[in-house]
């Protein structure tokens, strides 16, 4: 079982990241400290420009800090590892939801939803298997066999969550999720969220400008031009939250 106890799975200690040089350089992040725990959603919110991204695609070894350091639960520095282990982080350990669905248009949802499973060589009946799970989870079993371009946006979102959630990772990193739905919509993908969230014990880390959408939050986080503003001390071990300060679930 996973642990669904709030230990934290991800630590950002001290971010930076720079972009460019000389006049045009930009501090995207100027010192962030993050602990991201089991079991929680993290909602990270701030204006346009303020960093989300950044520390999105940190987080999710996507991309290195110009300073300071990711570091996994085993204790390992994922910002410092070689690429090919950063890979292997990212397909074993870590889902992506992105804001606009990032879905194959020639697939249906279920080869969609297979393409990280076939990325790690899993077994044709072990996938058939875990794509059916998958897309039963998200609500889509009837509609496997569509296009992305037969479905509505939040039909295409739910494929992209089952994608990212298929090969069982322990944490799932969500930029903007919502940013191209209406609220309704948005509000039914967030649910969904966070009850994967809770049910699975994931880690997970979500982006979003919709002030609507912290209720839904264990934990948020402030950010403006690349600083944390929510006033929190680092290294409490994702304890303090939304204004109250304490975290969910
Ligand atoms: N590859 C890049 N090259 C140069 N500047 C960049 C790059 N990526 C981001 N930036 C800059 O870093 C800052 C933070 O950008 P980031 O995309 O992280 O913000 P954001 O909060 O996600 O914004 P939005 O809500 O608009 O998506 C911005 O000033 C942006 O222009």
């Amino acid at each position: 079982m996973r642990d669904g106890g709030g230990s934290v799975v991800l630590s950002a200690r001290d971010l930076h990241r720079t972009f460019g040089s000389g006049p045009t350089q930009v501090h995207a992040l100027a010192g962030v400290d993050l602990d991201v725990p089991a079991g929680r959603l993290t909602v990270v919110r701030g204006p346009s420009g303020s960093g989300k991204t950044t520390l999105l695609n940190l987080l999710g070894g996507l991309d290195r800090p110009s300073n300071g350091q990711v570091v996994l639960d085993d204790g390992r520095v994922l910002s410092e590892l070689p690429e090919k282990e950063v890979l292997a982080v990212r397909r074993e350990r870590i889902g992506y939801v992105f804001q606009s669905f990032g879905l194959v248009p020639v697939l249906s949802a279920e080869e969609n939803v297979e393409v990280p499973l076939r990325l790690r060589a899993v077994p044709a009946g072990e996938r058939s298997a875990r794509v059916a799970e998958a897309l039963e989870m998200v609500g889509l079993a009837r509609h496997a066999r569509q296009r992305p371009y037969e479905l509505s946006g939040g039909q295409q979102q739910r494929v992209g969550i089952a994608r990212a959630l298929v090969g069982a990772p322990d944490i799932l990193v969500a930029d903007e999720p919502t940013g191209q739905l209406d609220s309704d919509t948005a509000a039914t993908i967030m649910d969904l969220l966070v009850e994967l969230t809770h049910a699975r014990g994931i880690a997970s880390v979500v982006s979003t400008h919709d002030a609507a959408l912290m209720e839904r939050a264990d934990q948020v986080v402030d950010l403006h031009d690349g600083r944390r503003t929510d006033g929190r001390p680092a290294g409490d071990g994702g304890r303090a939250g939304r204004e109250g300060g304490t975290i969910g679930g």
